[in-house]
C-alpha cells in the first residue's frame, strides 16, 4: 500500500466511509480515528514529510501552525462549501492548493432552509411533538399564531379585544393571559418577556414601574382608554417606552353618558323603572317628584374635550354652565371658579370629568359635597379617585346631597354596598366610553397605532411624555 499517495483524513468527513471503499486502491488514507494514539503522535508516526494531501471536514480547523507540520503538503480538500475552518492566507503563502465542494450542495442547503422556515412559521415539529406527547383525549387546541408576527401582550382584557383580535390576528400575535390557566407572572415568563415589544391594556390593569421593567424590549404601550392614570408614565419616559391612548375618541360618548346620568338622577329614571318593575300592589302611583333640568346651574369639573361636550349638551337643555379647571380658558365665556368649593356652592349639579393625577385626587371632598347641598347632584365619569368615596357614601346616606350618578368607583370593580340600597344613586360599570360605534373606531385606532409602531411610523395618538 505504501506506493499509493498518502491522504491524511481529518475531522472524519461524512462521506469518508464510502470514499474509502471506492478509492482505497488508489490512495492510502491515513485516518487518526483508526488509531489510539493522540493526534500529534499519530501524525509524527506517519512521517509528515510524506503527506502531500489532506482531506478534511468543517469540524477540523486547519490552522497555520498545523499546516506547517507538513513540508510537502500540496493539497487540502475540504468536504464543505465553506472554507472558514482553513487558514487560506497560510495556504496561499505555502502554495497549498485548496479544493472545496463548490456549488455541489446549493440546492440541498436551500431545501433545508425552506424546510426550517416553514417548520418554524407553521410549527410542523411543534405540531408533531404536540400529537406525540399530548395525553388527554380533549379537543385539538394547537395554536395557530405564527411566531413571526410581532407579539402584543394583552392586559386587563380591553372591551374591544375580541373584535380587534378578529381583525388583526393575521398581523399581530396577541398574547392573552386570560386564555391560559397559568398565574400571570408564570404566563409572562413562559412567553419569553424579551420578545415582547408592545403591550395593549385597559384601565383595569395598573402598569407599574416594576411590571414595565419585566420587558427589556418594550417599546409601546397602547391603552384603550383616554385616561392614562393606570400607567406609570414617568417610568415609560425613563425607559423610552412610547404610549398611545384613545385621545379624544370617546369624548362625545362619555359626555352623552354624563348627561344621561345627570338626567337619570335628577328625574329618577332608573328609580322609576325599579318602582314599576317591583311594585306589587295595585294602588295609586305614588312615585316621588324629580327636578326640572332647564335653568339649573351645572358646574363642570375639568373643561377638556369631554367637559366641553357636556357643556354644549347641557346648554341646549337651558342650563347655565360654570366650570373649574387648572386654568381659565380664554376660548369660552362660562364663569370660571378657581376654587372648587365656590363652584359647588354656586351649582345645582357637578359633572366631574377631569383626569386623575396627584393634584386632582379627592378633588371632591366632604367640604365640596356639603357646599353642593341637600338638593345638589353629582355625576362622575372621570375616575373614582376624583371623589372621596367614603365621604360621598356618608353624604348620600345622611341626605347631605340630593343624589349621584356614578360610572366610576375608587376601587373598581368594587362598589360600596351602601350605594346599592339608595334610590337616589344611579350606578354604571365604568362603560361611559363604550358604544358600538366607539368600540369599532377604537379597534381601528389601536390597530393603527400597533401597525405604525411595528413599521417605524409615527403613532396616531402618541402621548407627550415630556
Ligand atoms: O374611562 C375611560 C377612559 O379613560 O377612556
Amino acid at each position: 500500500m505504501e506506493v499509493f499517495p498518502k491522504v491524511l483524513v481529518l475531522g472524519l468527513p461524512t462521506c469518508y466511509e464510502t470514499l474509502q471503499s471506492i478509492y482505497s486502491h488508489k490512495f492510502n488514507f491515513i485516518n487518526p480515528n483508526s488509531s489510539n494514539l493522540p493526534l500529534h503522535q499519530f501524525i509524527i508516526s506517519n512521517h509528515p514529510p510524506s503527506i502531500r494531501a489532506i482531506l478534511c471536514s468543517v469540524s477540523f480547523p486547519l490552522t497555520a501552525d498545523f499546516l506547517r507540520l507538513f513540508p510537502s503538503l500540496g493539497l487540502v480538500v475540504t468536504t464543505s462549501a465553506g472554507t472558514d475552518h482553513i487558514d487560506l492566507n497560510e495556504c496561499r503563502r505555502l502554495r497549498i492548493n485548496v479544493a472545496g465542494a463548490g456549488g455541489l450542495f446549493s440546492e440541498d442547503v436551500a431545501d433545508k432552509a425552506v424546510a426550517l422556515l416553514i417548520d418554524t412559521m407553521r410549527k410542523i415539529s411543534a405540531a408533531d411533538r404536540y400529537v406525540q406527547t399530548r395525553n388527554h383525549g380533549g379537543e385539538w387546541d394547537f395554536p395557530l399564531e405564527m411566531e413571526v408576527f410581532p407579539k402584543v401582550l394583552v392586559l386587563g382584557l380591553p372591551t374591544c379585544y375580541e373584535t380587534l383580535q378578529s381583525i388583526y390576528s393575521h398581523k399581530f400575535n396577541f398574547i392573552n393571559p386570560n386564555s391560559s390557566n397559568l398565574p400571570l407572572h408564570q404566563f409572562i415568563i413562559s412567553n419569553h418577556p424579551p420578545s415582547i415589544r408592545a403591550i395593549l391594556c385597559s384601565v383595569s390593569f395598573p402598569l407599574t414601574a416594576d411590571f414595565l421593567r419585566l420587558f427589556p424590549s418594550l417599546g409601546l404601550v397602547v391603552t384603550t382608554s383616554a385616561g392614562t392614570d393606570h400607567i406609570d408614565l414617568n417610568e415609560c419616559r425613563r425607559l423610552r417606552i412610547n404610549v398611545a391612548g384613545a385621545g379624544g375618541l370617546f369624548s362625545e360618548d362619555v359626555a352623552d353618558k354624563a348627561v344621561a346620568l345627570l338626567i337619570d338622577t335628577m328625574r329618577k329614571i332608573s328609580a322609576a323603572d325599579r318602582y314599576v318593575q317591583t311594585r306589587n300592589h295595585g294602588g295609586e302611583w305614588d312615585f316621588p317628584l324629580g327636578y326640572k333640568i332647564s335653568g339649573k346651574r351645572v358646574g363642570i369639573v375639568g373643561l377638556g374635550n369631554i367637559g366641553m361636550e357636556v357643556a354644549k349638551r347641557m346648554e341646549s337643555f337651558g342650563c347655565i354652565i360654570l366650570y373649574h379647571s387648572r386654568y381659565q380658558k380664554s376660548s369660552v365665556s362660562y364663569p370660571f371658579y378657581s376654587n372648587i368649593v365656590d363652584l359647588a356652592t354656586n351649582s345645582n349639579a357637578l359633572v366631574v370629568c377631569c383626569a386623575l393625577n396627584e393634584q386632582t385626587k379627592h378633588i371632591i371632598n366632604r367640604e365640596v359635597l356639603l357646599a353642593l347641598g341637600k338638593e345638589g347632584f353629582i355625576v362622575n365619569v372621570g375616575r373614582g379617585g376624583l371623589i372621596d368615596e367614603n365621604q360621598l357614601v356618608k353624604c348620600l346616606i345622611e341626605g347631605e346631597i340630593g343624589g349621584a350618578g356614578l360610572d366610576v368607583f375608587e376601587n373598581e370593580p368594587h362598589v360600596p354596598q351602601e350605594l346599592l340600597a339608595l334610590d337616589n344613586v344611579v350606578l354604571s360599570p365604568h362603560c361611559a366610553a363604550f358604544t358600538s360605534e366607539s368600540v369599532m373606531s377604537l379597534c381601528e385606532l389601536v390597530g393603527g397605532n400597533l401597525e405604525s409602531f411595528f413599521s417605524n411610523m409615527p403613532l396616531i395618538t402618541p402621548l407627550k411624555l415630556d
